[in-house]
């Protein structure tokens, strides 16, 4: 009865917790946190391998109680129910929803009581499964767990930051006590500092980071790992001009912002963002702000390959190129949007989730990664055409190869782009030690010398969706002298 008695009290606090409006992703962290608070003998895993399994029948488990007359006749004593509903839920996952389809627990009165209703529970199931047309509800039930991010990524912004780095850490420290040293090893209350971006850092998803004071005031910024390489691998300066060609909802820009203002106030401009979509753009703006940089980066709304014509910026020297892509390397987008849309959030929450992408699944995927992959060759070598540009990040969240490393290969391939001597940026100025690279049999097939192809595969960057804790991403950067 003690595991019972236990774990009602977390599905309760987890019941109570979600009316509330719960954080993507803290399943997991609310059982443990209520473990906790309520100083459970209970190994927390049993709790939560029980409590996480009532959670996804929940829709089931609550049509056939009620269906089933189970709670109306639940007995009194002193007044008061003589059994707890939630105990009762429990029991009933066990007895229909779990493997051995048995109450774990020795003689009890509750065990009675759910055992009296034990056929009429059964029918209802029986009726409930014919009218859904399935032989088993697992079919229907769709694992939360399997859209959340594995790590929560946060960046320190120098902009908001600057004299007070130290500050910063120290706060982190107060808010993330333990530090390990991997990402695989986060849990609730730890942080990985990372060892491929600077100022980068790795928390448990369910750890709640966006009503804390340092992201309200814009000294840390939610950005998935993957989308920080491309400022990163750009590596701008202040001598730089760089334009963000598909800039919304901002993350890329305002990294671009940190790297060029981290010494000195963004007091002219230096970074022009390019946004299409005037509904992003506000985001883009919104973010711009948040992060501090507003005099350092101007917002120009429109096509790109339409309003910004080369010859009015001949003081560009770098590109961020991330254009509208399949999305692929992205999860977590259904959660992430219910969260957001339940929160009233003080602060934009602009997430890597938020990051556009073409909704393909009513489409042949063939014809709209070539429609794509055409767009995304043509924007980029529009950028590529531009007087003084010295290099250019190209990335997507996509894990085809026809948005990725077809599209380097068909650069290369112009004439245009041959002529302007543009090339593939070797690994060694790439992210060396990120150890997934480019797709060689793609390079192989076009170019036949193996250490062009090999040099050209290891010069790009890959990602894989959650495996390597964030979204699936792809980066490569041109350069020319
Ligand atoms: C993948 S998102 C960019 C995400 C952004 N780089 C970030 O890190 O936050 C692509 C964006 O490009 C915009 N876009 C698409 N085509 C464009 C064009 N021709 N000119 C300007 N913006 C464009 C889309 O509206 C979308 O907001």
């Amino acid at each position: 009865m003690n595991f019972y008695r236990d774990a009602t009290w977390v599905l309760e606090y987890v019941e109570k917790v979600e009316t509330e409006g719960r954080v993507a992703g803290s399943l997991q962290t609310l059982v443990l946190n209520s473990c906790k608070k309520y100083n459970l003998k209970t190994n927390p895993k049993h709790i939560y391998a029980a409590v996480s399994s009532c959670w996804l029948h929940r829709e089931f488990l609550d049509t056939v109680l009620k269906r089933s007359g189970i709670l109306k006749d639940i007995p009194n004593k002193k007044g008061q129910p003589a059994f707890s509903k939630i105990t009762i839920k429990l029991l009933v996952h066990d007895l229909l929803f779990s493997k051995s389809k048995r109450i774990q627990m020795g003689k009890h009165p509750i065990k009675e009581f759910v055992l009296k209703h034990k056929t009429r529970l059964n029918s209802e199931l029986v009726r409930l499964k014919l009218k859904l047309k399935v032989t088993d509800v697992k079919q229907l039930i769709k694992d939360d767990s399997a859209d959340i991010t594995p790590v929560r990524w946060i960046r320190i912004n120098p902009v908001r930051t600057r004299d007070k780095m130290k500050e910063v850490l120290a706060e982190l420290e107060k808010k993330f006590p333990t530090r390990v040293s991997s990402w695989s090893e986060i849990i609730p209350g730890t942080i990985y500092h990372d060892e491929y971006v600077p100022n980068l850092f790795g928390v448990h998803p369910g750890d709640k980071i966006t009503s804390h004071e340092l992201y309200r005031t814009g000294k840390i910024i939610i950005q998935d790992r993957a989308s920080c390489f491309p400022a990163h691998i750009l590596n701008p300066n202040q001598s730089d001009v760089i334009i963000d060609a598909c800039a919304a909802p901002g993350n890329k820009t305002t990294h671009v912002a940190a790297h060029i203002f981290q010494d000195q106030e963004p007091e002219e401009v230096r970074i022009h963002a390019f946004e299409k979509d005037p509904e992003r753009a506000k985001t883009l703006r919104t973010m711009i702000k948040a992060a501090g940089c507003t005099k350092g980066i101007d917002v120009h709304v429109g096509d790109f390959t339409k309003i910004a014509k080369p010859s009015a910026f001949p003081n560009v020297t770098g590109f961020i190129m991330d254009p509208s892509c399949s999305g692929s390397g992205i999860f977590g987008r259904k959660v992430m949007d219910e969260h957001n849309k339940s929160k009233e959030e003080t602060n934009v929450v602009a997430s890597e989730q938020e990051e556009e992408h073409e909704d393909i699944k009513d489409e042949d995927l063939k014809n709209r990664l070539a429609k794509l992959s055409s767009f995304q060759f043509e924007i980029v070598r529009y950028a590529l055409s531009f007087p003084s540009a010295k290099k250019l990040v190209y990335s997507t969240c996509s894990v085809h190869a026809e948005e990725n490393e077809r599209i380097v290969i068909d650069l290369l391939l112009d004439a245009k782009v041959k002529e302007s001597g543009w090339r593939v940026r070797k690994r060694a100025g790439v992210l060396p030690a990120w150890p997934r690279r480019g797709l060689l049999n793609e390079f192989e097939e076009v170019f036949h010398d193996k250490e062009v192809a090999q040099d050209l595969a290891e010069g790009c960057i890959r990602v894989l969706p959650k495996e390597d804790g964030g979204i699936g991403f792809f980066a490569v950067c041109f350069e020319r002298d």
